[in-house]
């Protein structure tokens, strides 16, 4: 894979995240699209955050099939939908976090409503603390396709924007570019971390 920069970023994305801790073991995946047709995917298995840009295998956005013959992310169905269903996304950052672990569990609805936060508005759109932001919350599934057409049931009748979280396992967000997404990823992480901080203390 050569010349093409949205790699290079992605890749300084999966070092970050895994200098963060936000990917511990081989948790984790991501991708960047190339085109209309095709996403570049983190290969199975590997510690995200050491990841090279050998490491990126190409996935047809529409099938899932996997021209190389190699193993794209277990979780290659999830990526594959956000890019049909949201044409401007550019990438796709899965992380596995203690934040976002705990409070999918703590969280027994169907979403976290976050509001009153400052650093909402690192996400795209958002322009005050006052709006309550949904990040929708599914139930976790082995069965990646179950999984991917539940979300994408979902996403027929209520708009996702920004990321989702599964539960007990962690957080998907996207954006329009590695950068979008990246901001994203660092501003949910925060929010959530605020979250659940906030409903530790507000218990005692
Ligand atoms: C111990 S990680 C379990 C699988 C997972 O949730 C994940 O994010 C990594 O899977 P991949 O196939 O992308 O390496
Ligand atoms: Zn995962």
């Amino acid at each position: 894979m050569t010349d093409f920069l949205p790699l290079e970023h992605l890749v300084a994305a999966c070092h970050w995240i895994g200098a963060k801790g936000w990917a511990p073991a081989t948790g984790g995946n991501m991708s960047v699209r190339q085109d209309a047709e095709y996403c570049l995917l983190s290969a199975s298995g590997k510690d995200k955050g050491s990841l090279t840009r050998d490491d990126f295998i190409q996935v047809e956005i529409a099938t899932n099939s996997v021209p190389s013959g190699r193993k794209p992310s277990a979780e290659t169905g999830l990526h594959t939908l956000i890019y049909r269903l949201f044409p401007q996304a550019g990438a796709v950052l899965h992380t596995h976090t203690v934040n976002s672990t705990v409070l999918s569990r703590v969280e027994k609805g169907s979403a976290l409503l976050l509001s009153g936060y400052e650093m909402q508005k690192t996400l795209a759109g958002q322009d005050t603390h006052l709006n309550t932001v949904a990040i929708p919350l599914f139930d976790n599934d082995q069965d990646i396709e179950a999984l991917a057409q539940r979300i994408e049931a979902f996403a027929a009748d209520t708009p996702l924007r920004y990321g989702f979280l599964l539960r007990g396992h962690g957080l998907t967000c996207w954006g329009k570019d590695v950068n979008e997404a990246r901001r994203h990823l660092e501003g949910l992480e925060f929010l959530f971390e605020c979250e659940l901080q906030r409903r530790l203390l507000e218990t005692q």
